[in-house]
């Protein structure tokens, strides 16, 4: 059965932030991923973790202005030093979770600004970012993102994932396989599954119920097949890791709602 880690960000939400680890560790998580860590002090994140017995294994390097509706700034010219900043943070925090592998968010295409101009950003970006995560250790990871949540995302498509990860060449650039994501962008989840996970490039998987993005036995993903169709190709190709469970309760803002919402995961682990 493959691994679960609960993103923070989404469930939970009837907590405050700091006390859904410990809520995540009582639904018998042993995972946890969010997406930015940088509101709270390293110290206080790490020892949260350390108090329930959990393990980091993901976050984003910061985004930019998300409040301001940005969505990453690793595509967008003239923004170099603000990223490279941003992921020399993402670093010193990833050292202190100790988080083996990072969401480096590409950003929506600006209008009027060539592909090509973009492309060439990008990659140089996630070039650089790659090769200072080596140097510690970690993972840097693309996400494909469906254009309807996020309009005008600048990578939507696994195969151009895999192709961008492909060209740069770093063993430590990875692909964030959203089986949400793809299933509303391109579908064919099952046979992708199966055509990329044996490349080595998925560093890790994420779920949520399609189109609602609620959980994953609410909507038209059979998640029981996949997840079978996980463990025999994981098997296979020695792949060892994480499915964050990405998505948003349907009673989300009810107490008890992410946990009432758990009945996919007994079932999951009791198949
Ligand atoms: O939206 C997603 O699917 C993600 O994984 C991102 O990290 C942030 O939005
Ligand atoms: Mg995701």
């Amino acid at each position: 059965m493959p691994r679960f880690a609960a993103n923070l960000s989404l469930l939970y939400n009837e907590h405050p932030f700091l006390d859904r680890f410990a809520a995540a560790a009582a639904d018998g998580f042993q995972g946890v991923e969010y997406l930015f860590p940088y509101a709270f002090a390293a110290a206080d994140l790490a020892q949260r973790l350390a108090d329930h017995g959990l393990q980091q294994v993901l976050f984003n390097a910061p985004p930019g202005d998300w409040d301001a509706g940005e969505r990453g700034i690793a595509c967008l010219p003239g923004r170099e030093a603000e990223f490279r900043a941003g992921f020399a943070q993402a670093l010193d925090y990833a050292q202190a979770l100790n988080c083996p592998r990072l969401h480096v968010m590409a950003g929506l295409a600006p209008a009027g600004v060539e592909r090509t101009r973009l492309q060439a950003t990008y990659e140089a970006n996630l070039a650089w970012a790659a090769e200072q995560a080596a140097t510690l250790g970690r993972e840097v990871l693309i996400e494909p993102i469906n254009p309807r949540d996020f309009p005008g995302y600048f990578l939507t498509h696994q195969a151009e994932a895999h192709r961008i990860a492909q060209a740069i060449g770093a063993p430590n650039l990875k692909v964030q396989f959203d089986l949400y994501h793809c299933q509303i962008v391109e579908g064919d989840v099952a046979m992708k599954i199966r055509q990329y996970l044996p490349t080595g490039r998925v560093g890790h998987f994420q779920l949520a119920g399609v189109p609602q993005r609620h959980e994953p036995d609410v909507g038209e993903l059979n998640y029981p097949y996949l997840f079978n169709v996980i463990d025999e190709v994981a098997e296979a190709c020695g792949w060892q890791g994480w499915i964050g469970c990405e998505y948003r309760p349907a009673r989300g803002a009810v107490a008890g709602g992410t946990r009432d919402g758990l009945g996919w995961l007994r079932d999951t682990r009791r198949a």
